[in-house]
Protein backbone atom coordinates (compact mmCIF):
# COMPACT_ATOMS: atom_id res chain seq x y z
CA UNK A 1 0.00 0.00 0.00
CA UNK A 2 1.39 3.38 -1.05
CA UNK A 3 -1.26 5.28 0.58
CA UNK A 4 -3.43 5.24 2.87
CA UNK A 5 -5.85 7.67 4.64
CA UNK A 6 -7.57 7.03 7.47
CA UNK A 7 -10.09 9.03 9.88
CA UNK A 8 -8.62 12.41 7.94
CA UNK A 9 -10.20 15.75 9.10
CA UNK A 10 -9.47 19.02 7.42
CA UNK A 11 -11.01 22.38 8.58
CA UNK A 12 -10.12 26.22 7.78
CA UNK A 13 -10.48 28.26 10.06
CA UNK A 14 -11.43 31.38 8.71
CA UNK A 15 -13.40 35.02 9.73
CA UNK A 16 -16.65 33.27 9.33
CA UNK A 17 -15.92 30.40 11.53
CA UNK A 18 -14.75 27.12 11.17
CA UNK A 19 -15.51 25.05 7.69
CA UNK A 20 -15.32 21.45 8.03
CA UNK A 21 -13.98 20.16 4.49
CA UNK A 22 -12.91 16.87 4.96
CA UNK A 23 -14.83 14.70 7.49
CA UNK A 24 -13.77 11.58 8.57
CA UNK A 25 -12.00 10.91 5.06
CA UNK A 26 -10.77 7.16 3.91
CA UNK A 27 -8.58 6.09 0.79
CA UNK A 28 -6.20 3.88 -0.02
CA UNK A 29 -4.49 3.24 -2.95
CA UNK A 30 -1.39 0.87 -3.96
CA UNK A 31 1.64 1.17 -5.77
CA UNK A 32 1.19 1.79 -9.54
CA UNK A 33 -2.18 3.12 -9.12
CA UNK A 34 -3.33 6.25 -10.78
CA UNK A 35 -7.03 7.50 -9.20
CA UNK A 36 -8.02 10.98 -10.60
CA UNK A 37 -10.32 12.86 -8.56
CA UNK A 38 -13.29 15.09 -9.87
CA UNK A 39 -16.03 16.94 -8.85
CA UNK A 40 -17.36 20.89 -9.04
CA UNK A 41 -15.15 23.77 -7.90
CA UNK A 42 -14.94 23.53 -4.17
CA UNK A 43 -15.58 19.89 -3.87
CA UNK A 44 -12.58 20.06 -2.08
CA UNK A 45 -10.18 17.98 -4.56
CA UNK A 46 -7.37 20.42 -3.87
CA UNK A 47 -7.69 20.43 0.02
CA UNK A 48 -6.98 16.81 -0.28
CA UNK A 49 -3.96 17.08 -2.44
CA UNK A 50 -2.99 19.27 0.03
CA UNK A 51 -2.96 16.82 3.09
CA UNK A 52 -1.49 14.32 0.94
CA UNK A 53 1.59 16.42 0.16
CA UNK A 54 1.53 18.46 3.77
CA UNK A 55 1.32 21.55 2.07
CA UNK A 56 -2.33 22.73 3.62
CA UNK A 57 -2.29 26.89 4.09
CA UNK A 58 -1.66 28.06 7.55
CA UNK A 59 -5.28 28.15 8.19
CA UNK A 60 -6.32 24.49 8.14
CA UNK A 61 -6.39 22.37 10.98
CA UNK A 62 -5.74 18.46 10.73
CA UNK A 63 -6.14 15.64 12.11
CA UNK A 64 -6.05 11.67 11.66
CA UNK A 65 -2.95 10.03 9.34
CA UNK A 66 -2.13 10.06 5.96
CA UNK A 67 0.70 7.11 5.47
CA UNK A 68 2.76 7.71 2.52
CA UNK A 69 5.01 5.11 2.05
CA UNK A 70 4.50 4.08 5.15
CA UNK A 71 5.63 7.07 7.11
CA UNK A 72 2.42 9.26 8.43
CA UNK A 73 3.03 12.71 7.55
CA UNK A 74 0.57 14.70 9.34
CA UNK A 75 2.71 14.52 12.36
CA UNK A 76 5.75 15.15 10.81
CA UNK A 77 8.33 18.63 10.99
CA UNK A 78 8.87 20.56 7.97
CA UNK A 79 12.41 19.32 8.16
CA UNK A 80 11.04 15.58 8.09
CA UNK A 81 8.28 16.09 5.35
CA UNK A 82 11.16 17.71 3.20
CA UNK A 83 13.21 14.96 3.11
CA UNK A 84 9.95 13.08 1.36
CA UNK A 85 9.65 15.67 -0.42
CA UNK A 86 10.34 15.24 -4.57
CA UNK A 87 11.37 11.81 -4.66
CA UNK A 88 8.72 10.74 -2.73
CA UNK A 89 5.37 12.75 -3.11
CA UNK A 90 5.72 16.02 -5.32
CA UNK A 91 2.85 18.08 -6.24
CA UNK A 92 2.20 20.19 -9.68
CA UNK A 93 -0.03 22.75 -8.70
CA UNK A 94 -3.01 24.58 -10.52
CA UNK A 95 -0.75 27.47 -10.53
CA UNK A 96 2.94 26.34 -11.69
CA UNK A 97 5.07 29.20 -10.77
CA UNK A 98 3.76 28.42 -7.08
CA UNK A 99 6.22 25.37 -7.69
CA UNK A 100 9.20 27.68 -8.89
CA UNK A 101 11.75 29.56 -7.40
CA UNK A 102 10.99 33.19 -8.95
CA UNK A 103 14.68 34.74 -8.33
CA UNK A 104 16.87 30.95 -10.00
CA UNK A 105 16.67 30.39 -13.01
CA UNK A 106 14.88 27.21 -14.71
CA UNK A 107 17.86 25.19 -15.55
CA UNK A 108 18.93 25.66 -12.06
CA UNK A 109 15.83 24.47 -10.87
CA UNK A 110 15.81 21.40 -13.11
CA UNK A 111 19.34 20.51 -12.51
CA UNK A 112 18.77 20.79 -8.52
CA UNK A 113 15.83 18.21 -9.29
CA UNK A 114 18.08 15.67 -11.35
CA UNK A 115 21.23 16.42 -8.52
CA UNK A 116 18.26 15.37 -5.80
CA UNK A 117 17.57 12.03 -7.90
CA UNK A 118 20.83 11.11 -8.72
CA UNK A 119 21.89 11.39 -4.35
CA UNK A 120 18.79 9.34 -3.71
CA UNK A 121 18.70 6.68 -6.05
CA UNK A 122 22.39 6.27 -6.31
CA UNK A 123 22.26 6.34 -10.20
CA UNK A 124 26.06 8.15 -10.26
CA UNK A 125 25.40 10.77 -13.26
CA UNK A 126 28.11 13.19 -13.59
CA UNK A 127 26.85 16.82 -14.33
CA UNK A 128 27.27 16.18 -17.87
CA UNK A 129 24.44 13.57 -17.97
CA UNK A 130 22.40 15.32 -15.79
CA UNK A 131 22.54 17.99 -17.70
CA UNK A 132 21.78 15.91 -20.73
CA UNK A 133 18.67 14.53 -19.09
CA UNK A 134 17.17 17.87 -18.37
CA UNK A 135 17.60 18.84 -21.83
CA UNK A 136 15.77 15.48 -23.06
CA UNK A 137 12.97 16.51 -20.73
CA UNK A 138 12.24 19.63 -21.66
CA UNK A 139 12.78 18.30 -25.59
CA UNK A 140 10.06 15.58 -24.50
CA UNK A 141 7.55 18.62 -23.46
CA UNK A 142 8.34 20.33 -26.72
CA UNK A 143 9.41 23.43 -25.25
CA UNK A 144 11.56 24.78 -28.03
CA UNK A 145 15.54 25.55 -27.01
CA UNK A 146 15.23 24.13 -24.20
CA UNK A 147 19.78 25.34 -23.87
CA UNK A 148 17.87 29.31 -24.25
CA UNK A 149 14.57 28.07 -21.67
CA UNK A 150 17.45 26.77 -18.83
CA UNK A 151 18.47 30.83 -18.87
CA UNK A 152 15.46 32.16 -17.91
CA UNK A 153 13.64 32.96 -15.09
CA UNK A 154 9.48 31.56 -14.79
CA UNK A 155 8.60 34.99 -14.64
CA UNK A 156 10.04 35.34 -18.24
CA UNK A 157 7.78 32.38 -19.16
CA UNK A 158 4.32 31.79 -20.56
CA UNK A 159 1.62 30.23 -18.69
CA UNK A 160 1.95 26.79 -20.46
CA UNK A 161 5.58 27.11 -20.30
CA UNK A 162 6.22 27.14 -16.30
CA UNK A 163 3.86 24.39 -16.65
CA UNK A 164 5.79 22.28 -18.87
CA UNK A 165 8.73 23.32 -16.63
CA UNK A 166 7.32 22.07 -13.37
CA UNK A 167 6.04 18.86 -15.27
CA UNK A 168 9.59 18.32 -16.36
CA UNK A 169 10.54 18.52 -13.05
CA UNK A 170 8.21 15.48 -11.66
CA UNK A 171 9.46 13.53 -14.88
CA UNK A 172 13.19 14.36 -13.70
CA UNK A 173 12.54 13.55 -10.06
CA UNK A 174 9.97 10.17 -10.82
CA UNK A 175 8.55 10.29 -7.47
CA UNK A 176 6.66 7.41 -5.92
CA UNK A 177 3.26 9.31 -5.25
CA UNK A 178 2.59 12.41 -7.60
CA UNK A 179 -0.76 14.69 -6.98
CA UNK A 180 -1.31 16.95 -10.29
CA UNK A 181 -3.62 19.28 -9.71
CA UNK A 182 -5.33 20.14 -13.12
CA UNK A 183 -2.17 20.06 -14.48
CA UNK A 184 -3.29 20.26 -18.14
CA UNK A 185 -5.62 22.88 -17.90
CA UNK A 186 -2.91 25.85 -19.55
CA UNK A 187 -1.74 23.59 -22.56
CA UNK A 188 -2.96 23.25 -25.45
CA UNK A 189 -5.16 19.91 -26.46
CA UNK A 190 -1.79 18.31 -28.74
CA UNK A 191 -0.09 19.15 -25.55
CA UNK A 192 -1.93 17.81 -23.24
CA UNK A 193 -2.49 14.36 -24.58
CA UNK A 194 1.81 14.66 -25.18
CA UNK A 195 1.79 15.26 -21.17
CA UNK A 196 -0.93 12.52 -20.43
CA UNK A 197 1.24 10.25 -22.37
CA UNK A 198 4.26 11.01 -20.79
CA UNK A 199 3.09 10.89 -17.28
CA UNK A 200 1.24 7.35 -18.40
CA UNK A 201 4.85 6.04 -19.55
CA UNK A 202 6.37 7.04 -16.18
CA UNK A 203 3.59 4.87 -14.29
CA UNK A 204 4.20 2.10 -16.71
CA UNK A 205 8.15 1.85 -16.53
CA UNK A 206 8.79 3.44 -12.78
CA UNK A 207 5.29 2.40 -10.93
CA UNK A 208 4.74 5.85 -10.40
CA UNK A 209 1.08 6.22 -8.64
CA UNK A 210 -0.96 9.42 -9.82
CA UNK A 211 -3.29 11.33 -8.53
CA UNK A 212 -4.78 13.89 -10.52
CA UNK A 213 -7.03 15.91 -9.97
CA UNK A 214 -9.61 17.67 -12.86
CA UNK A 215 -13.01 18.76 -12.99
CA UNK A 216 -12.73 16.75 -16.77
CA UNK A 217 -14.12 13.32 -16.63
CA UNK A 218 -12.78 12.69 -20.26
CA UNK A 219 -9.49 13.48 -19.14
CA UNK A 220 -9.93 11.12 -16.05
CA UNK A 221 -10.73 8.34 -18.59
CA UNK A 222 -7.93 8.72 -20.35
CA UNK A 223 -5.37 8.24 -17.70
CA UNK A 224 -6.41 6.72 -14.64
CA UNK A 225 -7.70 3.26 -13.65
CA UNK A 226 -9.91 4.49 -11.28
CA UNK A 227 -11.90 7.19 -10.82
CA UNK A 228 -13.41 8.95 -7.42
CA UNK A 229 -16.29 11.58 -7.35
CA UNK A 230 -15.90 14.15 -4.93
CA UNK A 231 -18.81 16.31 -3.67
CA UNK A 232 -18.95 18.54 0.09
CA UNK A 233 -15.62 17.22 0.60
CA UNK A 234 -16.90 13.31 0.82
CA UNK A 235 -16.42 10.42 -1.70
CA UNK A 236 -19.80 10.14 -3.52
CA UNK A 237 -18.17 7.40 -5.43
CA UNK A 238 -15.15 5.57 -6.25
CA UNK A 239 -14.73 2.71 -9.04
CA UNK A 240 -12.70 1.23 -11.62
CA UNK A 241 -12.48 4.35 -14.54
CA UNK A 242 -14.09 1.84 -17.49
CA UNK A 243 -17.33 1.54 -14.58
CA UNK A 244 -17.27 5.09 -13.91
CA UNK A 245 -17.73 6.00 -17.37
CA UNK A 246 -19.97 3.11 -18.82
CA UNK A 247 -21.87 2.39 -15.63
CA UNK A 248 -22.15 5.29 -13.30
CA UNK A 249 -24.58 4.64 -10.33
CA UNK A 250 -24.52 7.97 -8.31
CA UNK A 251 -27.36 10.13 -9.66
CA UNK A 252 -24.22 12.71 -9.58
CA UNK A 253 -21.78 11.46 -11.29
CA UNK A 254 -24.91 10.55 -13.83
CA UNK A 255 -25.46 14.23 -13.85
CA UNK A 256 -21.17 14.98 -14.33
CA UNK A 257 -21.52 12.54 -17.33
CA UNK A 258 -24.45 14.25 -19.29
CA UNK A 259 -22.96 17.51 -18.81
CA UNK A 260 -19.70 16.25 -20.51
CA UNK A 261 -20.33 17.73 -24.26
CA UNK A 262 -19.37 15.13 -26.94
CA UNK A 263 -20.07 14.91 -30.42
CA UNK A 264 -23.55 13.08 -30.66
CA UNK A 265 -24.91 16.33 -28.64
CA UNK A 266 -24.19 18.92 -31.11
CA UNK A 267 -27.89 19.01 -32.01
CA UNK A 268 -29.40 19.10 -28.48
CA UNK A 269 -28.49 21.79 -25.30
CA UNK A 270 -25.99 20.88 -23.14
CA UNK A 271 -26.73 19.60 -19.72
CA UNK A 272 -25.84 21.03 -16.67
CA UNK A 273 -27.14 20.44 -12.90
CA UNK A 274 -28.99 22.64 -11.93
CA UNK A 275 -28.11 25.03 -8.41
CA UNK A 276 -25.03 24.98 -6.98
CA UNK A 277 -22.69 22.96 -4.41
CA UNK A 278 -23.13 23.53 -1.05
CA UNK A 279 -21.05 25.85 1.31
CA UNK A 280 -19.20 24.24 4.26
CA UNK A 281 -20.68 26.45 6.91
CA UNK A 282 -24.22 25.65 6.08
CA UNK A 283 -23.98 21.97 4.62
CA UNK A 284 -27.87 20.01 3.98
CA UNK A 285 -28.67 17.85 6.34
CA UNK A 286 -28.76 14.12 4.78
CA UNK A 287 -27.54 13.25 1.82
CA UNK A 288 -25.21 16.87 0.93
CA UNK A 289 -26.28 16.64 -2.59
CA UNK A 290 -30.12 16.21 -2.17
CA UNK A 291 -30.77 19.54 -2.97
CA UNK A 292 -29.88 19.48 -6.48
CA UNK A 293 -30.70 15.54 -6.72
CA UNK A 294 -33.66 14.51 -9.24
CA UNK A 295 -33.76 11.01 -7.65
CA UNK A 296 -33.87 12.12 -3.91
CA UNK A 297 -36.91 10.97 -1.64
CA UNK A 298 -37.47 11.39 2.21
CA UNK A 299 -34.56 9.53 3.89
CA UNK A 300 -32.35 11.36 1.38
CA UNK A 301 -33.17 14.47 3.19
CA UNK A 302 -33.09 13.22 6.91
CA UNK A 303 -29.96 11.12 7.05
CA UNK A 304 -26.47 11.47 5.36
CA UNK A 305 -25.68 7.77 3.16
CA UNK A 306 -22.08 5.73 4.02
CA UNK A 307 -19.93 5.19 1.82
CA UNK A 308 -20.72 1.83 1.07
CA UNK A 309 -18.66 -1.32 -0.51
CA UNK A 310 -20.47 -2.99 -3.12
CA UNK A 311 -19.19 -5.51 -5.93
CA UNK A 312 -15.28 -5.61 -6.82
CA UNK A 313 -13.84 -2.05 -6.67
CA UNK A 314 -17.24 -0.18 -5.87
CA UNK A 315 -17.97 2.24 -3.54
CA UNK A 316 -21.08 4.60 -3.33
CA UNK A 317 -22.68 7.16 -0.73
CA UNK A 318 -26.14 6.87 -1.66
CA UNK A 319 -30.05 5.50 -0.41
CA UNK A 320 -30.44 4.14 -3.68
CA UNK A 321 -27.80 1.62 -3.31
CA UNK A 322 -28.41 0.68 0.23
N1 LIG B 1 -6.96 28.67 2.60
C1 LIG B 1 -8.27 28.49 2.79
N2 LIG B 1 -8.92 29.12 3.79
C2 LIG B 1 -10.25 28.93 3.99
N3 LIG B 1 -11.02 28.12 3.24
C3 LIG B 1 -10.44 27.47 2.22
C4 LIG B 1 -9.04 27.61 1.94
N4 LIG B 1 -8.74 26.83 0.87
C5 LIG B 1 -9.90 26.24 0.50
N5 LIG B 1 -10.91 26.62 1.32
C6 LIG B 1 -12.32 26.18 1.22
O1 LIG B 1 -12.38 24.78 1.18
C7 LIG B 1 -13.38 24.33 0.29
C8 LIG B 1 -12.79 23.34 -0.68
O2 LIG B 1 -11.87 24.02 -1.52
P1 LIG B 1 -10.85 23.26 -2.48
O3 LIG B 1 -9.97 24.30 -3.09
O4 LIG B 1 -10.23 22.14 -1.75
O5 LIG B 1 -11.87 22.69 -3.57
P2 LIG B 1 -11.57 22.21 -5.07
O6 LIG B 1 -12.52 21.09 -5.32
O7 LIG B 1 -10.14 21.94 -5.26
O8 LIG B 1 -12.00 23.49 -5.92
P3 LIG B 1 -11.37 24.01 -7.35
O9 LIG B 1 -11.75 22.97 -8.34
O10 LIG B 1 -12.08 25.31 -7.53
O11 LIG B 1 -9.91 24.14 -7.14
C9 LIG B 1 -13.97 25.58 -0.36
O12 LIG B 1 -15.18 25.92 0.30
C10 LIG B 1 -12.92 26.64 -0.11
O13 LIG B 1 -13.53 27.91 0.04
Amino acid sequence: MLLEIKNLNVSYKTVNGISNVLNNFELSMDTGDIISIVGESGSGKSTLGGAITKLLPPSAIETGSVIVDGKDIVPMSESEITNMRGTTIFMIFQNPLNSLNPVKTVGYQLMEAARVRNDRSNENLDEEAMERLVIDTLRAMRLPDPEKIMKRYPHELSGGQVQRIVISMALILRPKLLIADEPTTALDVTIQAQVINLLKELNRDYKMSIIFITHDLSLAYSISNRIMVMYAGRIMELNDSEEIIKNPKHPYTIALLLSVPTKYKTETKLYYISGSPPSFFNLPAGCKFNPRCEKAFDKCREMEPDLIVSKGNSRIRCWLYE
